[in-house]
């Protein structure tokens, strides 16, 4: 589906255009809500959870937005009230082989052009983010969210039985500090808003974080010259960048080994069904 959000009568951006178009077919739309600001919308309902062909086309908007010189900044957003990304789609756990393989390459890309990517990205959450849902948000530069306490955010991968990877894990203790996160990742706790302002998850509570993600692009980091804000990520993420790369192949072996246990596979079922068993109850 198509959100013509494009309320800024620009300059005719051919780039946008195409991606509009792929994006009709699928999950994420684009569109350029200001001058030098693209919003990328998730729709992909009932909970935004990162499918293999998901984490394609968010990956493939994200490369192409990196190529449009006259972008400078994303911010990465959910069109279902409630939810920014349920993380990973956990039926894809119960597939083969090559199929897991396929869909872990494409998760390693999406963090690839999301944490790699040279634009500033702010995350507005208007909804939860477990998992790999607080990867996409971790990945940015900037983290705005709802203060409704309904919404939660944080990596509960240890409560399904399984482990965030170690580049996440990674980014968990790089944002919150290496106590807090190790404290986080074995409860797998998730967060209320105000807490995870307090320990530092997130930048900035707002109950409209469209809105504030917006005004801060335009008033505040528009104004840093883009080649300055570009080159400090540099800085910051350049070396995790690079490990990552090397590691990449031992990353996908792991996780398939990882995945493919049968007490893992097992618990993930369990899991499924306790969604499942939820939801009738509602
Ligand atoms: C030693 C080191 C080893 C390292 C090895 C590395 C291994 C790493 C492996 C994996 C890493 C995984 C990262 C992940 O992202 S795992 C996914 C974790 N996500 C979750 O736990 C979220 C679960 N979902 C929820 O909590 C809720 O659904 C919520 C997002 C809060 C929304 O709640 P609500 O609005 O009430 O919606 P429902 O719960 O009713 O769900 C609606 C339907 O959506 C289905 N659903 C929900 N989440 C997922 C998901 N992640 N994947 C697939 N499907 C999901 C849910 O079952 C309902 O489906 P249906 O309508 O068919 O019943």
């Amino acid at each position: 589906m198509i959100r013509s959000a494009l309320s800024y009568p620009s300059k005719k951006n051919l780039v946008l255009q195409c991606l509009r178009r792929m994006s009709s077919l699928v999950s994420t739309s684009v569109s350029e809500v200001h001058p030098g600001v693209a919003h990328v919308t998730m729709h992909s309902p009932p909970v935004n959870s990162l499918s293999l062909s998901f984490c394609q086309e968010l990956s493939q908007n994200l490369q192409v937005i990196h190529k449009d010189k006259s972008i400078d900044i994303i911010l990465l957003q959910s069109d279902i009230p409630g939810i920014f990304s349920a993380g990973l789609d956990i039926k894809e756990f119960t597939q083969p082989k090559e199929r897991l393989m396929e869909f872990w390459t494409a998760f390693q890309q999406l963090y690839i052009d999301l944490y790699g990517a040279s634009q500033t990205t702010i995350a507005c959450m208007e909804g939860s983010a477990p998992a790999a849902g607080c990867m996409l948000a971790l990945s940015c530069d900037y983290r705005v969210m709802t203060s409704n306490t309904k919404a939660k955010i944080g990596l509960n991968e240890s409560l399904l039985g399984i482990a965030a990877p170690p580049w996440l894990a990674q980014q968990m203790m790089d944002t919150v500090g290496s106590r807090v996160a190790e404290l986080s990742l074995w409860r797998g706790t998730l967060y209320a808003p105000e807490q995870a302002l307090a320990i530092g998850l997130v930048d900035e509570l707002h109950e409209n974080p469209r809105e504030r993600a917006l005004e801060l692009a335009v008033a505040e980091f528009q104004k840093i010259p883009r080649q300055a804000r570009a080159a400090s990520k540099t800085l910051t993420r350049q070396k995790r960048l690079k490990h990552f790369h090397q590691e990449r192949q031992a990353d996908l072996e792991h996780f398939v080994n990882f995945i493919t246990q049968d007490a893992v596979q097992t618990q993930l079922r369990g899991y499924l069904q306790q969604l499942a068993a939820k939801k009738n109850k509602k």
